[in-house]
């Protein structure tokens, strides 16, 4: 069984990676020799001169797409044939099972992820985004009131993922969940320690539960195996269900995912025409296919526990993620002080223009310098290392030079995100943060499928908006009240944390908080 796909690529005319037998090719991964960020831009390096390679997953065959062009005929041109991602979530075939990983959008395969996502695209619209906005502004304002508080005490020095893990986690709170939570009060509040417990992916137990879906899968499935903690998944699904209740009786209104979900389950969630200022979008931002477009909504309307699931979405694909954005960001631009100056430039100018009112969704979306560093901080570190795909009806690739092979059904696809976002004939001096990369001027000559930190075609990242929103609001709190700067403990070069982990640094970012004035 573990050595039973040994030979795939031997009649292929592709390279493939060394492998050896139950690690495949990523023993160094396994035994947490390097980092999920590094291995992926080694393993992308190594075939320089050639468009697609192969590897094994543990025991499973992978084909490693280089190629732009590759990569958009099998995200978007023949997505068919790659609609979903690998089995290791688990599926949704009892709809009202508590296993719940399977039933999230990122988990769901084939026609119930067409459904749902076309359900759910309305609710990750500008329009929505806007009327969440205030929501987020009150949750970044917040955190700065807390850090002003806490320079008058002479604690000036922070770790950056703690800071911003508690920001994201009262994100959702109030956002997804329509409750108010205050982390940095209550650093031990249940809802956040629930949220962290939900994704730790270091954990034995979780750990052991990721390598037997990659190697059993059928039986992982049978078992109803959840990826999701049991016990932090029941006490989000209580907080949802007696949210919807409370709800349902006191016909109480409130704009955040709760009650979109609410609307969904119902068939009343329907996509609005947008007005024309949210045409301003952050360069980053995954567009939204035909599939979201669609109006077509699912055939049975959502179980409670799909509704459940669908929450739980932010913290598996909306928590670590936005997290290490800003993490990375508030690294790069304590170590790069003109990159910072020029920003709180920005900020300044937007609110001067303001004129006394708080920041607004418009006004943040009209920061172009903002968004060029965020763009950048994205490329150098894409908190998603890879995404991959599986084909899931055989598919010819023909190259120009000729060479042919078929990628058959049940192999994975990769698509190296930090390696693409590293190669220097796409992003010259690629060590570099360089923000002027995407400027109004450079942004053209990027080309398409190089630049997808938020992923490619009908399966990117629905939440990109929401997550660009989160991210800009609070760096322009944080920098408007305090510069970052570097101190003793601020590591320079970043290590980065080893292993099956997304990105993460392995010491934390230390940044020293200033006041402005
Ligand atoms: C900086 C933060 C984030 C990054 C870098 C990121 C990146 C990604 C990537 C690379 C994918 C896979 C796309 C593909 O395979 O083509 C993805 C999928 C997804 N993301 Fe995000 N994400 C972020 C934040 C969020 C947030 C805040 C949400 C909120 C709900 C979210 C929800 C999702 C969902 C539901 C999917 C699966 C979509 C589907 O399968 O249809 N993400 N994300």
């Amino acid at each position: 069984y573990v050595t039973r796909n040994n030979r795939y690529f031997e009649g292929k005319p592709i390279p493939c990676l060394p492998f050896e037998p139950l690690f495949g090719s990523t023993r160094h991964l396994l035994l947490r020799k390097v980092a999920s960020h590094d291995f992926m831009r080694s393993i992308y390096d190594r075939f320089k001169e050639v468009k697609v390679f192969g590897m094994f997953d543990l025991i499973n065959p992978v084909f490693v797409v280089r190629d732009p062009e590759l990569i958009k005929q099998i995200t978007v041109k023949d997505f068919d044939h790659f609609v979903n991602h690998r089995p290791i979530f688990g599926s949704n075939l009892d709809r009202d099972s508590i296993a719940l990983f399977g039933k999230t959008l990122f988990a769901l395969s084939d026609q119930q992820w067409r459904d749902m996502r076309a359900t759910l695209s309305p609710a990750f619209t500008g329009s929505k985004m806007r009327l969440m906005f205030d929501q987020i502004v009150q949750c970044s304002a917040g955190v700065v009131e807390y850090y002003r508080e806490k320079v008058n005490q002479s604690d000036e020095e922070h770790e950056m993922k703690d800071v911003f893990s508690r920001y994201t986690a009262d994100v959702i709170a109030s956002c997804a969940f329509g409750l108010q939570v205050d982390s940095y009060r209550e650093p031990t509040n249940a809802f956040y320690i629930n949220g962290k417990r939900m994704i730790d992916f270091t954990r034995i137990q979780t750990l052991l539960k990721a390598i037997s879906y990659r190697v059993f899968p059928w039986l992982m499935e049978k078992l109803e195996i959840d990826l999701f903690d049991r016990e932090a998944s029941l006490f989000f699904a209580k907080i949802v269900l007696e949210t919807e209740k409370t709800r349902e009786t006191s016909g109480i209104v409130r704009p955040d995912m709760i009650h979109l979900l609410m609307q969904a389950k119902k068939g009343l969630l329907k996509r609005q025409k947008e007005r024309d200022e949210s045409h301003v979008e952050g360069f980053a931002t995954a567009q939204e296919s035909e599939v979201g477009m669609s109006s077509a909504q699912a055939n049975e309307p959502l179980t409670q526990m799909e509704l459940v699931a669908q929450c739980l979405i932010f913290f598996l694909a909306g928590f670590d993620t936005v997290a290490n954005c800003l993490t990375f960001l508030a690294y790069e631009l304590t170590i790069n002080r003109d990159v910072q100056d020029q920003l709180y430039e920005e900020i300044c100018a937007t609110e001067d223009a303001l004129q006394g009112k708080p920041i607004s969704y418009e006004a943040l979306q009209h920061m172009k310098y903002m968004d060029m560093v965020v763009s950048e901080s994205l490329r150098k570190w894409s908190p998603a290392p890879s995404t991959d795909r599986i084909c899931t009806r055989d598919y010819v690739v023909r190259l120009e030079n000729g060479v042919e092979f078929t990628i058959d059904k049940g192999a994975i696809v990769f698509l190296p995100i930090a390696g693409i976002h590293y190669d220097p004939q796409y992003f010259p001096n690629p060590e570099k943060f360089d923000p002027e990369r995407f400027s109004e001027r450079n942004r053209e000559k990027i080309i398409p499928g190089t630049y997808v930190p938020f992923g490619i075609g009908p399966r990117n990242c629905i939440g990109s908006r929401f997550a660009l929103m989160e991210v800009k609001a609070i760096v322009y709190q944080l920098l408007k009240e305090f510069s970052f700067e570097q101190t003793s403990r601020t590591e320079v070069p970043i290590r980065l944390q080893k292993g099956f982990v997304a990105l993460n640094s392995e010491n934390g970012v230390h940044v020293k908080f200033t006041p402005r004035n």
